[in-house]
């Protein structure tokens, strides 16, 4: 290809091991990689800022072409730790929920359990910036990312969306996937996949890499986020946009 291909990668520590692998494969050399949080990243990819990125997958349907291009997602099986609704109360008690204005899956995913799954009556408020101090009293919190992992020693009530979806469809969940706006060349998705399979072979390097205190990645990277798209991954993901369809 004559130019580098744009990639933008979530800027949260769930990429780590991904980017890991692009910067241990030849890949490297095709590429020009950014990273931002993800309903950034999803803007880019619908702008056309950028060809690839590791966006929301409710960003899907607002895609007028969408090319998912890896056998690598950020997923769950169950519970993924940085994916919660954060609160003081119980969640019969809640009343209001500021919404991450980060996410677009979770947004929806949250909105689909507190009305399919949970049944709730509550109020959702937008953020556009630090939102995480108010949550208290009745006002709960959807967090995502690192902040959710540090929120996780703050909040006594913590209400996993991974782990609620999965009791609620017996199917795993995928938060972002590797999407193209455009066709890229066969060789690409080739290098680019194998560049994925590295980051995910090697956590204990990764790990090693990026010192953390508030959270066990090794725990995060093997047992939380759950990497491979499967095919009962993609079905999770069919069931996800299908609810999102019927609005
Ligand atoms: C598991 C996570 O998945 C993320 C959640 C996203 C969303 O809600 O839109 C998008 C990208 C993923 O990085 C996380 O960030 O904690």
């Amino acid at each position: 290809m004559e130019r580098k291909v744009k990639v933008a990668a979530v800027s949260y520590l769930n990429t780590r091991p991904l980017l890991y692998g692009f910067r241990n494969h030849p890949v490297m050399e095709m590429i020009d990689l950014s990273t931002d949080y993800p309903s950034k990243i999803a803007q880019q990819l619908i702008d056309g800022e950028v060809d690839v990125a590791l966006v929301p997958v409710a960003t899907i349907p607002k895609m007028k072409e969408y090319h998912i291009i890896s056998d690598y997602c950020i997923g769950a099986e169950g519970p993924v730790a940085s994916v919660c609704l954060f609160s003081e109360v119980p969640l019969n008690e809640i009343k209001r929920i500021y919404l991450d204005y980060q996410s677009r899956t979770s947004v929806a995913l949250l909105k689909l359990l507190v009305k399919e799954y949970w049944k709730l009556d509550v109020t959702f408020i937008e953020t556009s910036g630090q939102y995480q101090e108010n949550i208290k009293g009745t006002d709960a919190g959807l967090v995502i990312g690192d902040r959710a992992l540090e929120q996780r020693k703050i909040s006594p009530f913590i209400y996993d969306l991974a782990e609620h979806w999965t009791r609620f469809t017996s199917s795993p969940f995928v938060f972002a996937a590797w999407i193209a706006n455009k066709s890229l060349p066969g060789e690409f998705i080739q290098q680019f996949n194998d560049a994925n399979s590295i980051g995910v072979k090697n956590i204990l390097p990764v790990v090693a890499e990026n010192p953390y205190e508030i959270y066990d990645l090794t725990t995060y990277y093997t047992r939380d986020i759950s990497y491979p798209f499967t095919p009962a991954k993609r079905q999770g993901m069919q069931k996800f946009l299908s609810y999102l369809q019927q609005g």
